[in-house]
């Protein structure tokens, strides 16, 4: 067993959190509040994050006895067919719902639009209305009658919860910490597991339910079920970290323990309930039925509490509502209408019990239970205790996010990648920790939004707490050599179904050409003919950490869109299909100036590096941008979003770029450029034949 490098002072450790999740909530809050209080309702509309010129059409009681409003076109301003305008509003969206303020009106403040009205989540957009399911009992927003408009909000919820976790943790005592709690800090260490566990009595005859695991995602699993406090499940690109978890997960409930499922965001949950439904297991999804996948709709507390054996007494009430609430819209006083919002209030409070005491029992019924980090701290799990904690894309959450479930965990497993990108921070100020605040004391300097869970326990704990899985299932060899040579210890084996893959290979027609028999392409733009622009609203000093615009530090380059362009155009001539083929650049200006690539190709996809994460495709050009003369690479720098974007492609991975600058980046950037230099198809472009849009 390795020493301990260092143990945390835990309670240093929740205050700083708290005052970096702090920064950043005020950093999220001042552009959603700096945007509604100083910009009209239809400038809000036209940016997509409001719409305007709404009434209520009906209001109803929706799943989990919440008020649902829908809104529609006032028929005084809509257009033809009373269809909502263009808006980029979403489903499962935090919104306001308020009497629409005059356009005129200075200094709009949310809490003054609220007391006229109500946040809410939306459930459902359609051409002609959009359901809100409001928070709270708000009898404001039942009585909204004029016109009203609905603008997005920050999403605080998630905030409250972390900040909750952190100021609990803050409070305990020593005595109080569990040897979880103690393994997690690194007061004490984990209690040791064999090295092999493939010859271990416990674990070499283990009934593995699917025969197609390879001897890494066993030696994962293996060590998960030993661990007894902790265990890292460290999934390079195209591993089958999903894939290992779910046998896990079916091993687990074999040997009747009670397993809790998170992940950082609603789609990641999804994914494994998903692969899991067609085990037959009893499983249970948390969450707002708005943010959910249809597909597992059928597995959620909501439509459980509906249609279960226990829901049955739930239901009485809910029907008695819903006439009430039809009732409203008959009445002729406002003495009448008070009498029905108390009869309504009381036929609320009724019908909570009820549902606490059925989802109480659903709940308790349940071996697995699945949740968004942040879902894991509602009221359904209060006092319910599980055996293991599971979390997925660990390394994309912040670390006080997990620690909603883990706080009470006996156990926990994290499955993730720290070499990828971290989750996204806005704040500069969580990022680089500064002084956090003028007097603040008990800050630990160093810590980060972005320093992970994941990465903390490794330098904590070394990797005797994780295992690696080491084949992957989606690159050519030659794609995956660098990577694997400079990041993942030249441990990572390309599957055989997938080694020699090329695109002239596809299971469609496909020409054999120069651009789709080779694995990997350097397209290089040395020489100073492709320089870079600089967008009017970026910070050009380049630096690692220095503040980036809302939009990123804006660079483009016209000369590379031009050669990503032609490579494209050659690849859909030879056959391969536009939806097979992507390009990624880490600069939203260079993806502005490949938008017409889109109306040219329908299908290609165009995304920024940090995007895709997570995503693959046959064929996939990377565009870097960076050429200047002081070799400048801004957040080329990072390793991790480089990785990302090397690791996309299955079959060909296209990089354009100017050898000479981005050489000069870093000792990462300067072997990869070696590196391409003598394994991939090199070609230098001649600036004379390149064609600008
Ligand atoms: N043992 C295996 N045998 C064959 N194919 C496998 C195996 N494990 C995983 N795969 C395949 O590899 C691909 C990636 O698997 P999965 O979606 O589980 O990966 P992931 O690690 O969660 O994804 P990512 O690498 O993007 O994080 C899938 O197509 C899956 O079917």
């Amino acid at each position: 067993m390795p020493p301990l490098t260092r143990s945390v002072d835990i309670p240093a450790f929740a205050s700083t959190q708290l005052a970096l999740l702090d920064a950043e909530l005020q950093s999220e809050l001042q552009e959603t509040s700096g945007l509604i209080a100083n910009t009209s309702p239809t400038s809000l509309q036209r940016a997509g994050l409001a719409i305007t010129n709404l009434v209520v059409s009906s209001q109803r009681t929706g799943l989990g006895g919440r008020t649902v409003l829908e809104l529609s076109p006032d028929s005084a301003t809509a257009g033809a067919g009373g269809e909502l305008p263009e808006h980029g509003v979403r489903t499962g969206d935090i919104v306001l719902v308020s009497e629409q303020p005059a356009g005129s009106a200075k200094k709009r403040e949310i809490k003054d639009l609220e007391k006229k009205g109500a946040r809410g989540v939306v459930i459902k957009i359609k051409k002609d209305a959009v359901a809100i399911a409001v928070d709270e009992d708000k009898e404001d927003a039942l009585s909204l009658s004029g016109r009203v408009w609905l603008v997005k909000l920050a999403d605080d919820v998630t905030y409250r919860r972390m900040n909750l976790t952190m100021e609990k943790l803050q409070k305990m005592t020593e005595s109080e910490y569990s040897s979880f709690v103690r393994v997690l800090f690194g007061l004490s260490s984990p209690s040791p597991v064999p090295r092999d566990l493939s010859t271990d009595p416990e674990y070499e005859k283990i009934e593995w339910l699917d025969p197609t695991l390879n001897e890494s995602q066993k030696d994962a699993i293996r060590f998960a079920l030993a661990s007894r406090e902790v265990a890292l499940i460290h999934g390079p690109p195209g591993t089958g970290k999903t894939h290992t978890l779910i046998e896990l997960i079916l091993q687990m409930v074999k040997r009747d323990l009670r397993v809790l499922v998170c992940g950082p965001s609603n789609i990641s949950v999804d994914n494994i309930v998903e692969r899991l439904s067609p085990h037959k297991i009893p499983i249970l999804r948390l969450g707002h039925p708005a943010r959910l996948l249809p597909s597992v709709i059928d597995h959620s507390l909501d439509v459980l509490t509906q249609t279960s054996e226990a829901g049955l007494i739930v239901r009485d009430v809910r029907s008695e509502m819903d006439a009430k609430q039809a009732s409203i819209k008959k009445t002729k006083s406002g003495r009448e209408r008070k009498a029905i919002y108390g009869d309504l209030k009381e036929l609320r409070k009724e019908y909570r019990e009820r549902e606490r005491r059925c989802v109480s029992t659903l709940v308790k019924g349940s071996k697995v239970v699945l949740a968004t980090l942040h879902g894991a701290g509602g009221y359904q799990l209060k006092n319910e205790e599980f055996d293991v904690i599971i979390i997925d894309e660990a390394s994309q959450a912040l670390e006080a996010q997990c620690w909603v479930p883990l706080l009470t965990a006996k156990k926990a497993v994290c499955a993730g990648d720290h070499l990828q990108l971290p989750p996204t921070i806005k704040s500069t100020n969580s990022k680089t920790n500064p002084k956090l605040k003028e007097g603040e004391n008990n800050i630990i300097k160093g810590v980060t939004l972005e320093t992970t869970l994941f990465d903390r326990l490794l330098s904590l704990h070394g990797s005797s707490i994780k295992r690696m899985l080491t084949t992957q299932y989606r690159m050519h060899e030659v794609i995956m050599r660098f990577p694997s040579d400079q990041l993942y210890e030249s441990k990572l084996i390309a599957a055989e179904a997938v080694k020699h893959r090329l695109l002239r290979d596809l299971p469609y027609d496909v020409e054999d050409t120069e651009d789709t028999n080779e694995p990997v392409i350097f397209i290089d733009t040395q020489g100073g003919d492709f320089p870079e622009k600089n967008e009017e609203d970026a910070d050009n000093t380049g630096k690692k950490g220095s503040v980036r615009s809302l939009y990123g530090e804006s660079k483009s380059n016209e000369m590379e869109a031009a050669l990503v362009r032609r490579h494209v155009t050659k690849l859909v001539r030879a056959g391969v299909k536009p939806e097979d083929i992507a390009v990624v650049t880490p600069y939203n200006a260079q993806l502005g100036l490949l938008a017409p690539l889109k109306d040219a190709f329908p299908g290609i996809e165009l995304g920024s590096v940090d995007g895709f994460q997570g995503r693959e495709k046959e064929a996939v050009v990377v565009s870097l941008v960076r050429s200047n003369t002081e070799g400048e690479v801004g957040f080329l720098s990072e390793k991790r979003r480089l990785n990302v974007a090397m690791t996309r492609p299955k079959r060909s991975l296209v990089v354009v770029g100017d050898s000479e600058t981005v050489k000069r980046g870093s000792k990462f950037l300067s072997s990869w450029m070696d590196w391409l230099e003598n394994n991939a198809d090199l070609r230098y472009v001649d600036a004379a034949s390149i064609e600008t849009a």
